[in-house]
């Protein structure tokens, strides 16, 4: 159900659509589908929330009442858990050390931050002699729209609704469509720790002509935050511009990993398996081209290769499971056709390629085999395009200036990755490699404190630490003449 001045209600309309598990295509839920008068509605409560008790909190009050969401959020642990697992159908050992903690996280370290920020001030003289006191004071923005995708989706959500909620906005959140759960769980963490109504909304439905474009679309909405495909992003953009809204855009990625013949191998082999195979693949962040310098090409790809073979799918509790299935059959499908066009262009397949024998329900599952491919030339559409799964593709390189020619080559520019034990090429390749995050000898980790968004077509923006405070509030200059 939609969650809307701290109320659980249903769609006048009476449409529902159906949640699915990707595990074994079981119904877990039937969730209404938000019209134009649900979305109205709760634009309005945020409205209203805003002209009420919340937008008289002092920082102080609000601060704390964000680590009493982030507490609730840790006491109900299991079932935050269980939510995300069904939804998403990844397994119980990655959501329990990644999407729910992080869930938690992300609202203690914005409730930090904005405690911690000071303002500019500029003492200026005028012509009378006695001068003038310039300071900016920081407001909130207003109501936000954060909408959302189904890969990390309390992670994703959560870092957008802690620091909303920390400058003194409040949200209306649209979650994915496919993993609509651990959002309307979040509702009653809200009304547990005495967040006021209208603080945080939700509304369930699809993007275009449903709940996501009626809301990037409503004029009482006041800036947008979104992470998800760059096509998507683009669209919203464009209902932003009539709106005259800010936007903040992390879209998609097609990430390269950088391995010199320098580095320590295993350790590149093994954060490599979790950058291109991790949450099956489906992470804005993961590997999609891998360059080997050439003397340890034909090392790296058999290893490699062998990794993706270990990967053991299976139900998402059980401690064995590896990889969970992708989030639906529709996304199967397009990465399918990916896995296809690869064998058609003469790929070689290093391993996977294409579905795994599942038994029982598991059959019914949209399982993938993760895959390694080599062979391709940089103009594929597997080299330039984001799949969103578990595979990638394994170029040679012969030096450092062709690498970061590679890397660099596509449309996005959101992550890459560094494998190199000289640190005067580490240091010089990160500055050159045109990308919003840039990691050696490392992939994924993570310091909320840090400027996270993307280049070229991965987005428009940074959030994290201070520079979440520059999206989610207003700058007001105050010049007091003396
Ligand atoms: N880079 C990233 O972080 C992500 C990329 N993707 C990519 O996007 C593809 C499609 O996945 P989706 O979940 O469908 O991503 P999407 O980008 O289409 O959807 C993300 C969110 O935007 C909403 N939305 C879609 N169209 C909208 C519109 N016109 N106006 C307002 N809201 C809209 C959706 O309902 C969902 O809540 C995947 O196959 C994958 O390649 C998906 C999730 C995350
Ligand atoms: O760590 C984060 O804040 C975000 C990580 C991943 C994504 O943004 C994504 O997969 O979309």
């Amino acid at each position: 159900m939609h969650f809307i001045n701290g109320e659980f209600v249903r769609s006048a309309s009476g449409r529902t659509f159906d949640n699915v598990s990707p595990v074994d295509n079981r119904l877990i839920a039937r969730v209404h589908e938000a019209g134009r008068p649900e979305v109205d509605a709760a634009v309005r409560s945020a409205r209203a929330a805003l002209d009420g008790p919340w937008g008289k909190l002092t920082v102080d009050a609000r601060s704390k009442m964000l680590y009493a969401v982030a507490d609730e959020i840790n006491r109900r642990f299991d079932d935050f858990l269980q939510a995300e697992v069904a939804d998403t159908g990844k397994p119980v050992s990655l959501a329990s050390h990644l999407d729910i903690p992080r869930g938690a996280a992300n609202f203690k370290v914005f409730a930090d931050t904005v405690k911690n920020v000071s303002s500019e001030f500029f003492e200026m003289a005028t012509p009378d002699g006695a001068g003038a006191l310039n300071y900016a004071v920081r407001v909130p923005k207003g109501v936000i729209a954060v909408v959302c995708p189904w890969n990390l989706p309390l992670l994703l959500m959560t870092w957008k609704v802690g620091p909303a909620l920390a400058c003194g906005n409040t949200v209306v959140v649209k979650p994915s469509e496919e993993t609509p759960s651990t959002a309307t769980l979040l509702g009653e963490v809200m009304n547990a720790v005495g967040v006021p109504p209208g603080v945080y909304n939700v509304v369930h439905g699809f993007g275009p002509n449903s709940a996501g474009e009626f809301l990037t679309s409503h004029p009482g909405v006041n800036a947008i935050t979104f992470t998800g495909e760059t096509r998507t992003g683009a669209a919203i953009l464009k209902a932003a511009a009539d709106g005259i809204k800010a936007t903040s855009m992390e879209l998609g990625g097609k990430n390269p990993a950088i391995v010199f013949a320098d580095c320590d191998m295993a350790q590149a082999i093994e954060t490599t398996t979790r950058s291109v195979f991790a949450n099956c693949g489906q992470v804005c962040l993961g590997t999609e081209r891998v360059y080997v310098e050439r003397p340890i090409f034909d090392e790296f790809v058999k290893r490699l290769g062998e990794a993706a073979r270990s990967m053991k799918p299976g139900r998402p509790e059980d401690d064995a499971t590896k990889i969970g299935p992708l989030i639906s059959q529709e996304h199967r499908r397009k990465v399918l056709s990916y896995y296809e066009k690869a064998r058609a262009e003469g790929a070689t397949i290093v391993a996977g390629g294409g579905i795994p024998k599942m038994e029982g329900a598991l059959a019914e599952g949209a399982w993938i085999e993760p895959t390694v491919w080599t062979g391709l030339p940089e103009t594929s559409a597997i080299v330039q395009e984001e799949i969103f799964g578990p595979c990638c593709h394994v170029t040679p390189f012969d030096t450092e200036e062709e690498a970061i020619r590679l890397a660099n080559d596509t449309p996005y520019g959101l992550a890459a990755s560094v494998y190199t034990t000289n640190l005067s090429r580490a240091h010089r390749i990160g500055a050159k490699l045109n990308v919003g995050l840039c990691w050696i000898n490392s992939w994924f980790l993570r310091d909320l404190r840090t400027p996270f968004g993307g280049s070229k077509q991965s987005g428009i923006g940074r959030e994290g630490g201070v520079h979440s405070l520059e999206f989610y509030t207003e700058l007001r200059n105050v010049c007091v003449k003396l």
